[in-house]
């Protein structure tokens, strides 16, 4: 008889909690749906951001006291809370719209397994209809199958995080009589995928749709394979299906419907990839009082200056927050714009009303394009003490602390010492040919520059180069860890990355805290402070006493932003050295040596600078011989 591993026994108990817990996540819904019924009678609003707060800050505690930190446990939870108020919103909605379709025929651009197809099946689940799919060629096909009631819903993807908004839907909307009944957020995790058997070694071609390509370019970069462009993401997929020795671009979820396996996860750009998707239909819906509602509006200003103010000065007047506002030519009239806004208001309400009929003064054309649930679900922040560590230890000052530690950390690089009062330069290619690498690390090592960097994502290929080059120079090299299971394989790096998406992912933290490599953490967008420094005390608390902190730059369209204030703070809060990641625009040679200076006026300990088009490893000799003269 064959000896049962051991591992079996202990996976049959996983699995056994992880059935128990889905039975209580499943009744947790029906007791939520309870409450909605219950709040139905006395019309109180779904979310109950007092009763949301109490029962966060009361799990965080009991997580702790069984060992669960207090990031872990809320993360869980905001999960839970969203689907709780999404399902009793879609409940409020069904009840107080009784006479909505009874089918369910939803128009979606693409096949199966596309983005649209995979936001539909969200946004009717919540609802528990059953669905009849019309995957549909266009966006144009869309309308036109809901206004000659083939279909009863069409969903439209209005904007995504990286590449905003998308023009052809609004300038559909513009022309049509259907009416917004719903919105939603689908969040769009882009993955290479491959066919079973296939190995990334073989792979000749990526099949990807150009928009899906343009926001993944960087770790494309690093797998250097010719792409094909599809007309979809499911078309990609369903090609890399079909063609031996290729692969795709598109989601998991996705991909499982065509046999496609995940080679890599998380490969956007920009780690937060969002895409915001409007339900319309023939007959608008009506918004009950216990649900937030938001309202599109389509108008059309005079020509006159100011036009524009005056009319939202109204919605000011009236307490109406604007959520977005769009601006789109009108065809036919060249130079004259059509504004959409989305306000957080029920258009049934009298504020919402006045200021509608004081626009139409304004105005000379105004449209309400739908009035529908608003189902963009902020979580519920704990401050920050709830959140602490244990609080037998919340009089002992935090390790990334000045109390802690008044002294500023040095980090010694090669000769030089990140922390010691230098300003020190980092560099290296961003995406290009790899003589570029070692020109880069040879301009670095004749210019005094600190360390090459092998670019926000080191992918096994581009590492060899990267080592051999540090060895020949004496030049210290930075990486970014990718896969912490693999942390070996960085080991000849001399500074370990994390790029800006890994600063809350716990096994990235983890495996940093562990290592004996310095560490340099960048602030994810949007994060606060307070979590990058919490973040920190993670890999402090690990034991890597080597810890560097860094602000990356953003663009804001062709304009460089990169927060200074940030690092101000930084530097006096933390004794750990701050380093700064400026992103430059399309003719950012000029750009880089103030934002350097400001920086460094700024107490930064040092820059990394990313090399691509923006800033050419041939500027590089000027911007370093000016900077240190
Ligand atoms: O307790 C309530 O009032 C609920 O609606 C339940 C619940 C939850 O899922 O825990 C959901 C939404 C509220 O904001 C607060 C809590």
């Amino acid at each position: 008889m064959t000896q049962e591993h051991p591992l079996e026994p202990i996976r049959r108990q996983i699995t056994e909690l992880d059935r128990a817990l889905l039975q209580l996540l499943a009744r947790r819904r029906e007791l939520s749906l309870e409450v909605a019924r219950t709040k139905a009678d006395v019309t109180k609003p779904v979310r109950d951001a007092e009763r949301e707060s109490a029962l966060l800050t009361r799990l965080v505690a009991e997580g702790r006291a069984l060992g669960l930190d207090g990031q872990y446990v809320s993360r869980l939870f905001h999960v839970i809370i969203e689907d709780s108020v999404l399902r009793q919103q879609a409940w409020f909605q069904a009840q107080h719209n009784a006479d909505a379709p009874a089918q369910t025929r939803v128009a979606f651009l693409g096949a199966r397994g596309s983005y649209s197809h995979l936001a539909c099946q969200s946004y009717f689940e919540r609802r528990d209809l059953a669905l009849q799919e019309l995957g549909q060629p266009s966006f144009d096909a869309i309308i036109s199958t809901v206004e000659q009631g083939k279909a009863d819903y069409g969903i439209l993807p209005v904007e995504n995080t990286s590449s905003g908004s998308i023009n052809e839907v609004f300038d559909l909307l513009q022309h049509t009589h259907l009416q917004i009944v719903g919105e939603t957020t689908e969040s769009i995790p882009h993955c290479v995928l491959l066919p079973a058997g296939t190995e990334m070694a073989e792979v000749t071609q990526i099949f990807a749709h150009s928009q899906v390509h343009t926001q993944c370019s960087r770790y494309l970069a690093t797998l250097n394979k010719p792409q094909t462009y599809c007309a979809s993401s499911a078309e990609a997929m369903e090609r890399a299906a079909s063609t031996p020795n290729s692969a795709a671009l598109g989601s998991e979820r996705g991909g499982a419907l065509y046999g496609l396996k995940v080679y890599q996860r998380e490969i956007a750009n920009q780690p937060i990839n969002e895409t915001r998707f409007l339900i319309v239909a023939r007959k608008g819906v009506e918004v009950p009082p216990q649900v937030p509602a938001k309202t599109t509006l389509l108008m059309a200003t005079g020509q006159k200056p100011g036009a524009l103010v005056e009319a939202l000065q109204v919605l000011r007047d009236n307490g109406i927050n604007m959520t977005k506002l769009e601006s789109r030519p009108i065809h036919g009239n060249p130079w004259e714009e059509m504004f959409y806004l989305d306000v957080a208001a029920n258009v049934q309400h009298d504020r919402m009303q006045l200021a509608l009929r004081q626009l139409t003064r304004l105005t000379r054309f105004i449209k309400v394009l739908g009035c529908y649930p608003s189902e963009t679900i902020l979580p519920t922040e704990l401050d920050s003490q709830a959140l602490a560590a244990d609080p037998r230890l919340s009089d002992q000052p935090a390790l990334h602390s000045r109390k802690h530690k008044p002294v500023g950390t040095e980090i010694p690089l090669g000769h030089q010492s990140l922390g010691g009062g230098n300003f020190l330069i980092m560099a290296g290619p961003a995406d290009g040919p790899p003589g570029d690498l070692s020109l880069c690390a040879r301009t670095l090592k004749e210019y005094g520059g600190a360390a090459l960097w092998g670019g926000w994502h080191s992918r096994d290929a581009a590492l060899d180069p990267l080592f051999e080059l540090g060895t020949e120079l004496n030049l210290p090299v930075i990486v970014s860890l990718e896969e912490p299971a693999q942390a070996q394989e960085y080991a000849h790096g001399d500074l370990w990355l994390l790029p800006p998406e890994r600063m809350n992912q716990t096994k990235w933290l983890a495996t940093a805290g562990a290592s004996q490599h310095p560490v340099i953490l960048c602030r994810q967008p949007g994060a606060s402070l307070d979590a990058l420094l919490k973040a920190a005390e993670q890999i402090l608390d690990g034991g890597n006493q080597q810890v560097i902190l860094c602000e990356p730059g953003r663009l804001e369209g062709e304009l460089p932003v990169l927060d200074l204030a940030a690092v101000a703070w930084l530097k006096q809060h933390s004794h750990l050295p701050v380093l700064v990641a400026p992103q430059l625009p399309g003719d950012g040679g000029n750009m880089a040596m103030p934002l350097l200076q400001a920086a460094r006026s700024a107490g930064a300990d040092g820059a990394l600078l990313s090399l691509d088009s923006s800033l050419g490893v041939d500027q590089l000799p000027t911007l370093m011989s000016q900077f240190y003269r």
